[in-house]
């Protein structure tokens, strides 16, 4: 990201301004190379690592043809969590066996698509699904990979929204009550269920390396006893759930000191146990999509009420984003088309912030919830100015939703100076069609 000379923030060499009059707001923006170069750097640090390791795109942080055909081409498998993310997927062409399905209430018809287009792996998430999987298998007369969803007992340091491995959880057989190993036995009964190992994911935005490690130290023995039972393991997936910078409250940390943190710990637990090492997968979402993300819209009204607060709304809100909603996200922002003011700068006159003033950005939902940031420090706004909010790459457009029949955003993808749209905007057309009048 820069700042031309007029004062206009520019992604990909793209001026803002001239993206937003070109395609409309609300849009979401993708720095192509900003988005590869993290790819790249998390693959780097993978290859540093004496284990071997094998990285998944978790479709679910973002999920289209265009950005499916991207990561694959960087090297990535992917991830899907349901029929529609594994038909995207399909349609951008990724081969299917590199694509893995999670889910915690798989369909039967999900199953079946996933079996029929031979799915590199299944991962399990419990006892129901076990039996439904083994007889999709049967009736399709196939075998599938599998690996099961473990719920290691891991509370990791992150909204309990999206924590996810701890005990008291939807999702995975549960490990401190016996259930994992129970499943583990119970594998022989399901001859046309090849399980390759296991699987945890301990939770979304996570800023340290414990959790990863605490799972290792928790998984490896569990490992070890499905190798006691003779089943054919080789891996052990531990998610995704590296944390990203939205403000400067959050410290992310380079993928090195994650991939030296699981290399030590898991060095260290398998030799205590005297087994080979795993093959370890990851899973990032958010760590790739989010920061190379920014959401561009454009002021409407605004409000002051004295001595309480400023208000400014924007032609988005929680359909776009409803992270702040959901677990109370913050976010930066700027206007885009402003670059050159500082909000507090003494020399700005007309139009400029007063020092100290702070606009709360609200969308345009009917809800009082319907907030992007609280007290964001900006330039005094004015209709028509562009507002970008970064770091909106991961769970923003995929958690979009049509409430008050709001379409959902365009989507583009920036590169050297040119856009290319990868996602069309939607029309109030669209939001009929599948509905039948009465008459
Ligand atoms: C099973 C699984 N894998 C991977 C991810 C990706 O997480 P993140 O986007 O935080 O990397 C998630 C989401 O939390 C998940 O549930
Ligand atoms: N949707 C969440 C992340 C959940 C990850 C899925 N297990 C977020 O926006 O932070």
């Amino acid at each position: 990201m820069r700042v031309k000379d007029n004062g206009h923030l520019t992604i990909g060499g793209c001026d803002t301004v001239d993206l937003a009059a070109q395609f409309g707001t609300p849009l979401f923006v993708y720095d192509v190379e900003w988005l590869r170069g993290r790819i790249r750097e998390i693959l780097a640090a993978t290859r540093k690592s004496k284990v071997r390791v094998k990285v998944s795109y978790a479709s679910k942080a973002f999920c289209t043809t265009a950005i499916c055909q991207l990561v694959h081409d960087e090297g990535l498998s992917l991830d899907v969590v349901s029929g529609g993310e594994l038909y995207t997927a399909l349609q951008a062409g990724i081969p299917p066996a590199e694509i893995h399905m999670h889910g915690n209430n798989k369909s039967w018809a999900e199953l079946e698509f996933a079996v029929s287009s031979g799915i590199g792996l299944v991962i399990v998430d419990n006892f129901v699904e076990l039996g439904m999987l083994s007889d999709v298998a049967e009736r399709m007369d196939r075998h599938v990979d599998v690996l099961l969803r473990i719920a290691p007992g891991v509370e990791a340091h992150t909204h309990e929204f999206i924590s996810t491995g701890q005990q008291d959880s939807k999702f995975g057989f549960d490990l401190e009550s016996g259930q994992a190993k129970h499943a583990l036995e119970q594998l022989s009964q399901y001859p046309r269920l090849k399980c390759v190992g296991l699987h945890s994911h301990i939770g979304s935005q996570i800023f340290e390396p414990q959790g990863f490690t605490a799972a290792i130290e928790r998984m490896v023995g569990l490992y070890k006893t499905g190798l006691q039972l003779r089943l054919p393991f080789q891996i052990l997936n531990l998610g995704g759930g590296f944390g990203i910078r939205y403000t400067d409250e959050d410290k992310p940390l380079s993928f090195d000191v994650y991939m030296d943190a699981i290399e030590s710990t898991l060095t260290s637990a398998c030799k205590e146990l005297g087994i080979n090492i795993p093959q370890i997968w990851l899973e990032p979402g958010r760590v790739i999509v989010g920061p190379p993300g920014t959401t561009l819209y454009t002021v409407g009204t605004k409000k002051s009420i004295p001595g309480v607060r400023n208000y400014v709304s924007v032609d988005g809100g929680m359909t776009d984003n409803p992270r702040l909603a959901l677990y109370g996200a913050k976010y930066d922002a700027v206007l885009a088309n402003r670059m050159d003011e500082v909000w507090d700068n003494p020399l700005i006159d007309e139009g400029g912030s007063r020092p100290g003033e702070r606009w709360s950005v609200a969308g345009k939902c009917c809800e009082t919830g319907d907030m992007l940031i609280w007290d964001a420090a900006l330039p005094h706004p004015n209709p028509g100015d562009i507002l970008a909010v970064f770091s909106t790459g991961a769970y923003n457009y995929s958690m979009a939703s049509h409430y008050n029949r709001n379409p959902k955003p365009a989507v583009v993808f920036v590169e050297n100076g040119e856009a290319k749209v990868v996602v069309e905007r939607e029309t109030w057309a669209d939001l009929v069609r599948q509905d039948r009048p009465l008459r």
